[in-house]
């Protein structure tokens, strides 16, 4: 629970308060100015037991709404060619640098993806932070629904 510590100066508060209030204050820091600490991990449960599974490639299903909640800098999800990756832990590390990413995050970056012509080893890359796929009738490079790439 947030608490006020008033107008009493630090060297007063006693050293489990002196915790709290620096808890509080990075917390403050990660909502408002985007500070987030590398070795949090995101919301992502990758044993996440009860969600639909997709048939053919085992992977769990989440729909463009779900994705879509996953879209800051501690919890950063973008989807490629209907797969959707969890690239938190990559975007300090991406050659391309984190905005670029980011202005994708809780969306679809196929488009821009292949637009910067990644090299293979930017393609296998990949697997390391695939954690789901569309559901079918949301898939427009794979699915069997009415949305197509090639009816767009
Ligand atoms: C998990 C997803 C991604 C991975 C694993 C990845 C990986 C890489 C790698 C390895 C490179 C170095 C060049 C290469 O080997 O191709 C790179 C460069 C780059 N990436 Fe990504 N990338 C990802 C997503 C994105 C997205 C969504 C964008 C959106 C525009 C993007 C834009 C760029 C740009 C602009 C460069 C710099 C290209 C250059 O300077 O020549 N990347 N990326």
């Amino acid at each position: 629970m947030k608490q006020s510590y008033g107008r009493l100066p630090l060297y007063m508060l006693q050293p489990k308060a002196l915790i709290n209030f620096a808890a509080q204050t990075i917390d403050f820091a990660s909502q408002t100015l985007g500070y987030r600490d590398p070795s949090a991990t995101s919301n992502l449960t990758r044993s996440d037991s009860d969600r639909e599974k997709d048939e053919q490639s085992g992977l769990d299903i989440y729909s463009l709404n779900e994705v879509s909640e996953h879209d800051s800098y501690n919890d950063c999800w973008i989807i490629l060619y209907d797969k959707v990756f969890d690239v938190t832990q990559f975007l300090l590390e991406h050659p391309g640098g984190e905005d670029v990413i980011m202005e994708h995050a809780g969306r679809d970056a196929t488009i821009s993806f292949r637009t910067v012509g990644h090299s293979v080893p930017a393609l296998q890359a990949l697997d390391e932070y695939l954690v789901g796929i569309l559901p079918d009738c949301e898939r427009v490079y794979t699915g069997s629904g009415p949305c197509q790439w090639n009816t767009l």
